[in-house]
């Protein structure tokens, strides 16, 4: 006989994100010219509550005399607390319907707030214990129920125990008095519930601590709506990346580690094995060493455009999508780009430095307009496209080169060679992006293919320029100047040294990787490779990945959805289909799509399903990755 499993659910801070109380005094304390001592008044009186120095029912009596609250404002208390339902409530509202008969929520709360939440997820008014509040005719509160031992010390254990439950009690909650339902003995387990709040005396008595309500319904198999607890996604975000990069991984529910330098590859080949999510910029290499001990990771994203810093082909083969953020710094670079051929035709640097030194050089020399000067762009992708305009606005005569057919956008001229290129502009630019083959593609040979005087610029990666020739070609006067954001070196985090050839050379502007670091890139950034990581974990789509196949998919709709990577072999598809068959499972949508080495299947099904169905489709031969939504 299966033991049914009731569960008591606390509401504030546990149920909602929030205290409800809290909001009650933002509201009906709005006018207050003392609405500040008395907000901090009540939270005083709550501490003092908890504290026990106050007994429960006067910290009770108090607040409700300071909040001097009125109907109405319970009801624009209701409209808030809509909209603040703890996150891992709102996803599993599924769960909460269907076992409405096995869930009681109780709170030291007042009925008038805590029922038209609750009732809006399935839960049962019937179901539903906490204090009542009293109204004058104005419709004023003019107190409460006493005689309701909610509003008691000891109130939630009593009430739970004259309800004479039958089954398993588990108590789901983030305060010491959903503690004491357990240790008074009328509950076998005790929840912490730290999804909005994580109070150290409560979470050392509890049985287990739960960051989100995914991971008590996975430890009790109970688990509808996700496979997985995302409360067991970790994620590691590194370099810096922006708060709210950080935030949204963090509101999805996942467990979120940030470190703001990159890490050696020892380093995170340790780390890496427990990590599900990680989250780089251009620094952090993730090579076949460190995916060796990625057994957990679902995605890589890179918080950024270029993604030569991961091994994408071992990533594929270990059925890991990566996702960068193609557009988002492209403006910032272009703009940088446009200032430093000015600077570099100015000789600002070189200037700047003097002035510093208390030295005034006011000459003209060596200082040239960048009016119709022919400016070379090296890449013409996005980058070097809308370089390629802006630069062109600004009176420039733009040339590119590019190893793909590519449109010349306004008046710009394609050059079919490199070396025609090299030796016809006064302003070299590099935005290719950071393939190995591209390693020294402006070498000592073709720097001298360069025009005397002209200057160079890479604001791509550092190991396409032959840095030591280069400092041969400025020291010499071949060059007139260079600007230089990247480098084949650099430091791991703004407390390591920086040491390159190029220090010290004439009209050269050297800069720390900053191309993309503007406040409006670095939060788009932030926004979208998130997103896309999020929308992979939760629905499959794989639109814009780097190294998976892109399927677009539909939303799942009462269905399961199988997610099936594996090599691309032939007849993977045929032995997916088969083994559905033989189950009698019906297909309710399908989706493939494959590039050379991997195939990525997308099966909705019926909802029946067997778990046999599971272990046939992971032991097809050739399966990279099974994952299944619900
Ligand atoms: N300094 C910084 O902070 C930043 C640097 N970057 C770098 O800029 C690169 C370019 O970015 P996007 O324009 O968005 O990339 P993209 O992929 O749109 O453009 C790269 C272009 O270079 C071309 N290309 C590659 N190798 C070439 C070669 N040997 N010769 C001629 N053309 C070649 C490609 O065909 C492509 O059209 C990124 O891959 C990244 O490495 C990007 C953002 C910020
Ligand atoms: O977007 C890119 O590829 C960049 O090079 C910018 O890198 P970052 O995020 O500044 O380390």
């Amino acid at each position: 006989m299966t033991v049914t499993k009731k569960f008591v659910i606390d509401f504030d801070s546990t149920f909602t994100q929030v205290e409800a109380l809290d909001i009650l005094g933002e509201i009906s304390l709005n006018d207050d010219p003392e609405k500040e001592r008395k907000l901090q008044a009540i939270k005083d009186i709550t501490d003092q509550g908890m504290e026990g120095t106050l007994t429960f029912r006067e910290s009770l009596v108090k607040r409700v005399e300071i909040l001097n609250a009125n109907k109405s404002q319970i009801a624009e208390l209701v409209t808030v607390l809509k909209e603040k339902v703890s996150n891992s409530f709102q996803r599993n509202k599924e769960f909460l319907r269907e076992n409405a008969e096995d869930i009681y929520i109780i709170s030291n709360g007042f009925k008038d707030f805590v029922v038209p939440i609750v009732t809006a997820y399935g839960i049962k008014e019937e179901n539903v214990f906490a204090n009542e509040l009293k109204y004058g005719e104005d419709g004023k509160i003019i107190g409460f129920n006493e005689n309701n031992p909610l509003s008691k010390n000891n109130g939630k254990p009593e009430t739970i125990k004259n309800l004479k439950l039958e089954g398993d009690i588990y108590v789901i909650g983030d305060g010491y008095t959903d503690y004491e339902i357990k240790a008074s003995g009328v509950a076998n387990k005790f929840y912490a519930f730290t999804e909005n709040i994580n109070r150290p005396t409560v979470s050392s008595k509890a049985d287990h601590i739960a960051p989100s309500l995914d991971e008590i319904l996975y430890i009790n198999k109970m688990n509808k709506k996700f496979s997985y607890p995302k409360s067991r996604i970790n994620v590691l975000l590194l370099e810096n990346v922006h708060p709210i990069g950080v935030e949204l991984m963090r509101e999805e529910g996942y467990n979120v580690e940030v470190i703001s330098s990159a890490l050696s590859e020892e380093e995170l080949a340790e780390k890496i094995k427990t990590v599900s999510v990680l989250g780089i910029r251009s620094k952090t290499q993730v090579t076949k060493k460190v995916l060796e001990n990625a057994n957990r990771l679902i995605a890589v994203g890179a918080f950024c455009i270029g993604t030569n810093q991961i091994d994408l082909d071992t990533c594929q083969e270990k059925g890991i999508a990566v996702f960068n953020a193609p557009f988002s710094n492209t403006r910032s670079v272009v703009e940088l780009a446009i200032g430093e051929i000015i600077f570099l035709m100015r000789n600002i640097a070189d200037k700047s430095k003097l002035m510093h030194q208390g030295k005034w050089n006011k000459s003209a020399s060596g200082s040239v307009e960048i009016r119709g000067k022919k400016l070379g762009i090296i890449g013409y992708g996005n980058i070097g496209a809308q370089l390629s305009v802006l630069a062109e606005n600004m009176g420039l005569d733009v040339y590119y080169y590019d190893v793909l057919e590519k449109l010349a956008l306004g008046n710009a001229t394609k050059i079919d060679s490199l070396e025609e290129l090299l030796n016809t502009c006064d302003v070299i630019t590099l935005h290719v992006d950071g393939r190995k083959e591209n390693k020294l593609l402006i070498d000592k040979k073709r720097l001298k293919m360069m025009k005397k005087g002209s200057y160079l610029i890479n604001l791509s990666r550092g190991h396409v320029v032959d840095v030591p020739a280069l400092r041969d070609a400025l020291s010499s006067g071949h060059l007139a100047g260079a600007a230089i954001d990247v480098f084949p070196s650099e430091p791991k985090n703004n407390d390591e040294p920086f040491e390159s050839e190029l220090i010290g050379l004439p009209n050269t502007i050297l800069t720390p990787h900053i191309g993309g670091s503007t406040l409006e890139a670095q939060e788009n950034i932030a926004r979208f490779v998130p997103g896309k990581i999020i929308e992979y974990i939760n629905t499959g789509n794989t639109y814009n990945s780097v190294n998976f196949p892109n399927i677009q998919l539909p939303f799942l709709q009462d269905a399961h959805r199988l997610i099936h990577i594996h090599m691309n072999e032939p007849g993977i598809m045929a032995k997916i289909n088969q083994i559905l068959a033989e189950h009698k499972i019906n297909i309710v949508g399908q989706y493939l799509k494959t590039n050379e080495k991997i195939g990525y299947v997308i099966t909705d099904i019926d909802k029946a399903y067997s778990n046999k169905v599971i272990e046939d489709l992971k032991s097809i031969e050739g399966t990279i990755r099974f994952r299944m939504l619900y």
